[in-house]
This record gives C-alpha cells, sequence and structure tokens, in this order.
C-alpha cells in the first residue's frame, strides 16, 4: 500500500538552531500517529512545514505522491491535508450547525451569503457530521455558550467537513481537564477508524498518547530518536533518558 503522507529528509534551521534535522517517516491511510517531544523538540516546526505554513531548506512532503513543498497553505489544505488549531477558530456569534455548514459551503465552494443566516445549504450534512462528533443535541445552539471541549469536539467536526485525507492535531487537548482529553481522543480514534482519516498529532499528555496512538514517533532537538508502538517507545532507552531524564513519566501511561 502506498503511503497517504511521505516525509523525506525534511530539515530546518533558524540561525545556528536546527529545529529539524533530516526527519523522514510515512503515515498510511487510517493510521493514528503521534509526534511527541520535550520542549523545543521540533514539533511545531515540522507541522508548519507539512502543511505549508514555514519553507524546509530541504526535505520532500508528498500527500499521496505528490509534492507538497513550494505550494502555499490553502493549496495543500484543498489538497487534503487538514487540521485543528491549539485555539479553537468558530464563528462565535452564529450556531454550532452553521459553522459547520460554513465549513461544508467552503469545501464545495459554493457562495455564502454572510448577511442572510436563514441558508439551507448543507444542513443534513453537518447534521451528519455533528452526530459523528456526538454534538447533535448542541446544533442550534450559539458557539459562544459552548464548553471549551463541546468547542474542540465542534472544530474536530468542522475540520472533517473538508473531507481531508491526512488530519494535522497541534496539541489537540491542551487545556482541557485529563478526563476530557481522553475522550475528545477517544472520540478521534473512532472517526480515524470509521472514516479511514490519517491524523498526525502533538501532544504533551503521555496518557492521551499512550492510550489511542498507532504508533508514535519522538523527536529531540529537531532529530527523530525513536519510532515505534507505545510499548517500544515506554521501553526505549534513548527515549527514557534524552527525553525524560529516566523514564518515570511514562510509569503507568496509557495502561488501563
Ligand atoms: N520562528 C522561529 N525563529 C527562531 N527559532 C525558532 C522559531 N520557531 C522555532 N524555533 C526554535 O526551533 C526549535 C524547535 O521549536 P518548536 O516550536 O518546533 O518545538 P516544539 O517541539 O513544538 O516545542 P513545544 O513543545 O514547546 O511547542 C526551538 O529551539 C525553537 O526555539
Amino acid at each position: 500500500m502506498s503511503a497517504v503522507l511521505a516525509v523525506d529528509a525534511l530539515a530546518k534551521s533558524f540561525g545556528g538552531v536546527h529545529a529539524v534535522d533530516d526527519v523522514s517517516f510515512s503515515l498510511d491511510k487510517g493510521e493514528f500517529l503521534a509526534l511527541i517531544g520535550p520542549n523545543g523538540a521540533g514539533k511545531t516546526t515540522c507541522f508548519n512545514m507539512l502543511n505549508g505554513y514555514l519553507k524546509p531548506d530541504g526535505g520532500s512532503v508528498k500527500l499521496n505522491g505528490r509534492e507538497l513543498i513550494g505550494l502555499p497553505p490553502r493549496r495543500i489544505w484543498r489538497l487534503g491535508v487538514g487540521r485543528t488549531f491549539q485555539i479553537t477558530a468558530t464563528f462565535l456569534s452564529m450556531t454550532v450547525r452553521e459553522n459547520v455548514q460554513m465549513a461544508l459551503i467552503s469545501h464545495h465552494r459554493r457562495i455564502y451569503d454572510l448577511f442572510s443566516r436563514a441558508t439551507r445549504l448543507y444542513v443534513d450534512e453537518a447534521m451528519a457530521l455533528l452526530d459523528l462528533v456526538s454534538m447533535s443535541e448542541q446544533a442550534e445552539r450559539p458557539c459562544s455558550e459552548l464548553a471549551y471541549g463541546d468547542l474542540k469536539r465542534l472544530e474536530l467536526a468542522i475540520a472533517l467537513a473538508h473531507e481531508p485525507d491526512l488530519l494535522l492535531m497541534d496539541e489537540p487537548t491542551a487545556g482541557m481537564a485529563p478526563s476530557e482529553r481522553i475522550a475528545l481522543m477517544a472520540l478521534t480514534a473512532g472517526i480515524v477508524e470509521k472514516r479511514g482519516v490519517s491524523v498526525v498529532f502533538t501532544e504533551h499528555d503521555m496518557d492521551v498518547v499512550f492510550a489511542h496512538a498507532h504508533r508514535i514517533l519522538v523527536l529531540n532537538r529537531g532529530q527523530l530518536i525513536a519510532e515505534g508502538t507505545g510499548d517500544q517507545i515506554r521501553k526505549n532507552p534513548l527515549v527514557q533518558e534524552v527525553y525524560l531524564g529516566g523514564g518515570s513519566v511514562f510509569e503507568g501511561a496509557g495502561h488501563a
């Protein structure tokens, strides 16, 4: 099977700092991949090169065999690389359903009259996406009233409205309570399975990572130092040493 995403020898320096240093990995359809590493390891820099916000010094990023390097972010998004943000981007004055409709309208390149709230476009599709993220009961509420965890689920529905082949989630659970984090990622894992979308996420909470990631990549000072399943990563002495300074953070993480 050919990879959905193939990253080869990706590199980016800032001054003398090798933020991302010769990183290569690939991702299959329906894979849920965690990119972890200590602060400053290069995770965000790596993400921003995958979605076109940052131009690499060298390397290649292919989506379904097509080179993305050099394309503007919007084109990359159109080709099927979606993302969710650390800070949720929704139209607060609109209802939950209207926000998803907006995303669907944009995806299908339809013209939307911003001054008419009575659009009937993509109502059923919007409700189906809200159902997928267990938000259909809140469809008619304004986004301004939503709890933070609900906003994150809405954001996921909005990202899925664009039918991405690859979804990039940068610290999706930041700012959430531990139980909410596990719930959001369990929901995401279910969607990955149901829709066959491939996901790369960064995350500092090891419980979340070990509970849900199919595979884990560990970055340290811009270099990929380990790659494997939760068990392999937990046992990796290099990871324990350079990333965790001894391994205590992994104890118990991800064991139900
Ligand atoms: N725009 C920039 N200008 C200069 N240096 C940068 C820039 N962006 C990142 N860096 C440096 O590159 C390195 C990698 O940073 P990056 O933000 O990618 O790490 P990270 O793994 O996402 O960290 P965190 O977990 O703290 O978000 C760091 O040393 C950082 O200081």
